[in-house]
């Protein structure tokens, strides 16, 4: 791969609540890898698009005298910027086909009568790499670079899944749903604890055979704590300690739904919590994701914290499904890692942008406007920063992949998006906004064709952060000009 100069803006999270935000920057890519990074004073976009690389190169100290392939140079246009990919700790491709239908169902019956059926007729190798084929598309497209999925009971389904990522060329991690319990539709079912650690195993070694280079990895799946038996459950607690020097994860849904949190009760009365049978299993460590978390209790946080398990919010599904509005200040406040997933389907979009305006909103929704005596006031309020480095940063560390991904910074990998919107024609005033700020150009009302389209205008005032405000809140696929993984184009507008 030859060397790759990125010129013009990047924007990052320096921390949960800091982004960076450098006008004039230069990215240099090696092996796609941050080689290093640059912040100059001079702007070398859109108006010096002309100016030689030769120049360029030159002013970098690019040494070309010594046969290295010429490098590539890429200039951001004005109203784009860099971006690190985004990250989707929690998706279920094999549910790709159902989005958006779920009707009034809450989620154990959403199971049975929308979500069991379609991942069973996955069986079919045809259709599953349709539908994956189509979620892991749509989901690069989006500007998901990493994303942790889930794709059925099926082995080989499951393969197929890891097939499909590695031939696009996105990040991610694969599990096969593990679920023997005679809770499961005796037609979507594991045949016995035996075969569910010997598929989990077998899925995670496809993983290690099919990609060497570690970029798509195998990920032990209990599917929820019902759809397993204990001995499914301490088959795949041993499975998770012999993968622990690999570094392998492991991704289950906790307390998502209050009928399900009784569920649990009932069925492991020995247990005195949800997040306890997890933990007695030996499931609940650094290397464990744990989708919704909405109704944890205190001691149950502390018990996930203590064990350095992360979270995986998925506020779009959480509302959808009518699960409840997690609380995720409290989690953050605690110190516990927290992500973003999209959940597809119990969330209806695979953009993680949808769930990181939905974190912000569902979080005014938990502050209810004030502070409240249950503490749940103004301080609840997640900001424009904070869902950015959920996105991002928090996914990482979630998946184990802090330091890697998430951030721009030298020695991690360049997986990346540019983000861009069109300008809307304005005649601008010498205040720019506010006073005297005429309306749009009458060319612009009489169609003169934009260049990107979608929903996200700037009118040419806007500061940066504004910029970026407006991309969280209105962004979708539109926006999303390229996209990189591990210094690959992996998707082009
Ligand atoms: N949202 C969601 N929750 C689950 N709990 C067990 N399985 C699932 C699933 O497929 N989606
Ligand atoms: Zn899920």
């Amino acid at each position: 791969m030859p060397k790759a100069y990125y010129i013009g803006t990047f924007i990052h999270s320096l921390s949960l609540t800091t982004l960076e935000i450098v006008e004039h920057g230069i990215i240099c890519v090696s092996n796609g890898v941050i080689k290093s990074i640059h912040r100059v004073g001079k702007d070398y976009s859109e108006s010096d698009s002309t100016l030689p690389p030769s120049v360029l190169l030159q002013t970098l100290g690019h040494d070309d005298s010594n046969n290295t392939p010429p490098p590539t140079i890429h200039i951001t246009p004005k109203n784009h910027f860099l971006f690190p990919g985004l990250i989707d700790t929690h998706i279920h491709a094999s549910q790709y086909p159902n989005l958006g239908l779920f009707g009034k169902t809450t989620l154990l019956d959403w199971l049975n009568k929308y979500t069991f059926p379609l991942e069973a007729s996955l069986a079919d190798p045809v259709r599953a790499k349709r539908v994956y084929s189509h979620c892991v598309r749509r989901s690069l497209q989006n500007g998901t670079t990493t994303a942790a999925y889930y794709a059925t009971q099926s082995a080989r389904s499951t393969n197929i899944l890891t097939d499909v990522l590695i031939s696009l060329g996105q990040r991610g991690f694969v599990g096969r749903c593990a679920m023997d319990s005679d809770l499961q539709p005796e037609w979507y079912r594991d045949m016995s604890p035996e075969a569910a650690e010997e598929d989990t195993s077998a899925c995670v070694a496809y993983c290690k055979k099919a990609d060497q280079s570690g970029r798509v990895r195998g990920v032990v799946t209990p599917r929820f704590a019902p759809s397993c038996t204990r001995e499914t459950l301490c088959r795949l607690g041993r499975l998770l300690a012999a993968g622990e020097q690999e570094g392998l994860l492991c991704q289950t849904h906790i307390s998502e739904n209050k009928s399900e949190v009784e569920l649990v009760k009932e069925l492991f009365p020995e247990c005195s919590s949800y997040a306890q049978v997890y933990d007695v299993y030996n499931l609940l460590t650094p290397r464990t994701v744990l989708a919704h978390a909405i109704h944890l209790t205190e001691e149950e946080i502390t018990l996930v914290k203590s064990r350095g398990s992360g979270i995986s919010h998925c506020p779009v599904s959480n509302m959808a499904l009518g699960s409840g509005n997690l609380w995720v200040r409290r989690l953050l406040d605690e110190g516990v890692k927290v992500g973003l997933g999209t959940d597809v389907s119990g969330g209806y979009d695979v953009n993680v942008l949808e769930a990181a305006r939905m974190a912000c909103l569902v979080s005014r929704s938990v502050a209810e406007g004030g502070v409240t005596e249950d503490g749940k006031g103004e301080d609840s309020k997640i900001s424009v920063e904070e869902a950015l480095w959920l996105a991002t940063r928090g996914g990482a560390e979630v998946l184990g992949l802090e330091g890697k991904v998430g951030g721009l910074e030298v020695g991690m990998v360049w997986d990346a998006i540019l983000v861009g919107a069109d300008e809307v024609p304005f005649d601008h005033t010498p205040n720019g906004r506010g006073n005297g700020v005429k309306m749009p150009t009458e060319a612009h009302h009489e169609g003169k064709k934009s260049k990107i389209g979608g929903k996200v205008d700037f009118f040419g005032w806007e500061s940066w952060e504004e910029k970026v405000a407006k991309w969280l809140y209105s962004g979708d696929d539109r926006n999303i000009r390229s996209v990189w993984v591990g210094g690959e184009l992996v998707f082009q507008k």
